[in-house]
């Protein structure tokens, strides 16, 4: 499996973008969230939209949804297809009637499903995204009384999306799963809706060397060299995850 993040910064970060992601697998391609720079990262990279098979989103704030409108649009005129929408249960609704609604109704198209192939997936449900790739998304907490999940993929990549200080999963899918950890990452205590640097740092050892930073903010250089035995994920870098290990990905070919 490999992932490259189209952005690595949190919801106000200018400098790393949004924290949303490409998954690759087997030949499959997955974008993880789509906030508001999604779409000029995909360009930056010569990512073609219509290579992209599938989003998923976990949660709906602008760092993670924001792009979804253009998304929409280009794909409906610009490449005249429905692309896939894979959507937690309880978020569907919400998307279109809290955040989609205003921009992309019109006469001829007044629901989610008249821009998208909605897949509604549910907790404790593993989905079947491709052959060889399956997520289950896990309600983790961030805002308070806001739905929101982080993403277990083929019982071995565990992305935060946005998530609190959760110390027991993330210790239970490390040393019972043998997962490695995308985690959102906030270098100003107290977090309150993210986990903090500070608490990633009481992890033990052998669970913080399985744990990868993302959505940190623009002053991450003064992080650099404190962060434990966790490393950041950096934007734009591609990575293969297999055998509880990241690594960047070898190029390929002569
Ligand atoms: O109760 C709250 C709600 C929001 N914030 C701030 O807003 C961002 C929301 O974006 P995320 O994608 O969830 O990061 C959050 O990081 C906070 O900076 C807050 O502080 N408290
Ligand atoms: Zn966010
Ligand atoms: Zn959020």
């Amino acid at each position: 499996m490999d992932i490259l993040m189209l952005g690595t910064g949190n919801a106000f970060a200018k400098k790393y973008y949004n924290n949303n992601a490409l998954l690759c697998q087997n030949g499959f391609t997955l974008l993880i969230d789509c906030g508001i720079t999604a779409l000029l990262s995909l360009h930056q990279i010569g990512q073609p939209l219509d290579g992209i098979d599938a989003v998923l989103i976990s949660h709906i704030h602008a760092d993670h949804i924001g792009g979804l409108e253009e998304y929409a649009f280009r794909m409906k005129f610009q490449y005249r297809k429905r692309p896939v929408l894979y959507v937690p249960d309880k978020l569907a609704e919400p998307l279109w009637e809290h955040s989609l609604r205003g921009g992309l109704w019109q006469e001829q198209s007044q629901k989610l499903e008249d821009y998208f192939e909605v897949r509604r997936i549910r907790e404790g449900i593993p989905a079947v995204l491709h052959d060889g790739l399956t997520v289950e998304i896990i309600r983790t907490e961030h805002i308070p009384g806001k739905i929101s999940y982080s993403l277990l993929f083929n019982n071995s990549f565990f992305y935060t999306a946005d998530m609190r200080f959760h110390p027991e999963l993330v210790t239970d899918l490390v040393r019972n799963r043998g997962c490695v950890v995308f985690h959102d990452c906030q270098f100003v205590t107290p977090g309150e809706v993210h986990a903090t640097l500070e608490e990633l740092l009481t992890l033990p050892e052998d669970v913080q060397s399985k744990i990868y930073l993302m959505h940190y903010a623009d002053d991450k250089d003064r992080y650099e060299g404190r962060t434990g035995r966790m490393k950041f994920i950096e934007q734009h870098v591609r990575y293969t995850i297999s055998d509880g290990k990241v690594e960047p990905t070898a190029p390929s070919g002569p």
